[in-house]
Parts: structure tokens; C-alpha cells; sequence
């Protein structure tokens, strides 16, 4: 389990995280939702450690971000995360020394069911297949917490179903997915928890399927009540 409390991060005048308290659960596919704005992708970076916490405290299995915890996971930015002039084949050799559990035979599988090959070079690739690659990165680190930032932005509506398949077929018992995003509409059906933030705090985290069953609401429907109040 990932127990994120009480954790607030400034940004000079923003603050981005304002005390905020929530846990991620193992073998769940969680999704940090929410506007533009409004403290999603530092959430994923606070979780990985990559900026400094205010104030607050994260465990990862009840533990803090050591070199043991931090193998258990793997954090997929927004942003392009490979050299432009590196082969695919190049890329993954590369990646291999940073990740203890590296998993050649799951990247070069995922690999094909995206019917690319290991030779394209990164700078080539169309922004679907830069995607592609990252979230084989994501995935083939072996971690038992997946970290997934905006991972559908940009990306057509195929390729989006493609993704969510190839998440669920990959994705073991005992992992966990999370995912930030502000677009639920493809992934509402495979997703268990949301984590509804709005200016750096918590609004709600609720179960998708009792939302449905209970409320007879979906997703969207929550998103425009807390957002909009419809
Ligand atoms: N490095 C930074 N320096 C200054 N302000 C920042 C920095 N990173 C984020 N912010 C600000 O912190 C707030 C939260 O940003 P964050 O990127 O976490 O939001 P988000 O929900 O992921 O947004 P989006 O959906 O647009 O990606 C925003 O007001 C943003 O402008």
C-alpha cells in the first residue's frame, strides 16, 4: 500500500499539494483525477521522490523512500524520457543499467503486440509510438507500483483502447496501477479507485463500481458535480 499523509508542496506562490492524505491499495488500478492544475502530476512525483515535501510523509509498504522501496516503483513522466537519437534496442540497453528488475522478454513482448521493432529510432516515432515505448518502460521495470502521469495525452482514441488492454493484460495480481489524467472517459471501466483531488487537497476517493451501483453514477457525472456543482 502507498500511504501518502498529510503532505503539502509549495511552489514559490502555488501551492500545488495542501495537506493531503489518501492511500493508493496493491492490485487495484488507481486514478488520480482532476482538472488542469491542480496537484496530479506532483502527487506521482512526490510519491517517487523527485521534489521535496514540505511537510507530510510517504510509506511505501509502511516504509519511506529508501534505495529498497524505491525498485518498487516505476514513475512514467509526461514529458519525452528517451534519447531522441537512440535505436528502441538502444534505449532498452540503456534502460537496463538503472532498473535492477528490468524485464527484456515482457518489453520485447509488449514490443511486438505494438507492432513496432527495435530498430526504429526514438526521434522518428510518432507521438503514439514515443508513448508506446514509454509505457513499455513503465512496464517492464518489473514494479510492483506502476506510476503512469498523463499517460493517454496526445494519444487517438485506438490507441487509448489499445493501452488500457495492454495494461489490464500485463498488469498482475500483485501490482498496482496508478494513472493521472483528466480524461476518465476510456479508462472508467477498467479503473477501481479514484482519487478526486481539486487545488492540492483531497475532495474524495471512491470505489468506481459501487459509484455505479449505489449512485447509479459514473465517473463523469462525480467529475461535474465536484467541478462544475450540477
Ligand atoms: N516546477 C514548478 N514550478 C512552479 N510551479 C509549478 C511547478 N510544477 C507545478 N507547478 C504548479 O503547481 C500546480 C500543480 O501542478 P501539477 O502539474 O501538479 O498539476 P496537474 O494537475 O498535474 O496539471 P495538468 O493536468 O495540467 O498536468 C499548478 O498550479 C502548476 O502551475
Amino acid at each position: 500500500m502507498i500511504e501518502v499523509k498529510n503532505v503539502s508542496k509549495r511552489y514559490r506562490k502555488v501551492k500545488a499539494l495542501d495537506d493531503i492524505s489518501f492511500t493508493i491499495e496493491e492490485g487495484k488500478i488507481t486514478c488520480i483525477l482532476g482538472i488542469n492544475g491542480v496537484g496530479k502530476s506532483t502527487i506521482l512525483k512526490a510519491i517517487s521522490g523527485l521534489v521535496r515535501l514540505d511537510s507530510g510523509d510517504i510509506l511505501i509498504d509502511g516504509e519511506k523512500l529508501t534505495y529498497n522501496t524505491y525498485n518498487k516503483l516505476a514513475f512514467v513522466p509526461d514529458i519525452d524520457i528517451h534519447f531522441p537519437q537512440m535505436t528502441i534496442k538502444e534505449s532498452f540497453e540503456f534502460m537496463k543499467d538503472f532498473y535492477k528488475n528490468w524485464n527484456e522478454e515482457k518489453a520485447y513482448e509488449m514490443l511486438k503486440m505494438f507492432d513496432l521493432t527495435d530498430d526504429r529510432r526514438i526521434c522518428k516515432l510518432s507521438k503514439g509510438n514515443k508513448a508506446r515505448v514509454k509505457i513499455i518502460l513503465g512496464f517492464a521495470q518489473d514494479a510492483k507500483y506502476i506510476l503512469l502521469d498523463e499517460p493517454f495525452s496526445g494519444i487517438d482514441i485506438f490507441k487509448r483502447e489499445e493501452f488500457i488492454g495492454i495494461m489490464a493484460k500485463y498488469m498482475s495480481d500483485e501490482q498496482s496501477i496508478v494513472i493521472t489524467t483528466h480524461e476518465i472517459a476510456e479508462i472508467q471501466m477498467i479503473v477501481d479507485d479514484v482519487i478526486l483531488i481539486n487545488n492540492g487537497k483531497l475532495v474524495e476517493k471512491f470505489n468506481a463500481e459501487e459509484l455505479r451501483e449505489k449512485e447509479g453514477m459514473s465517473i463523469i457525472d462525480k467529475m461535474r458535480e465536484v467541478y462544475k456543482g450540477e
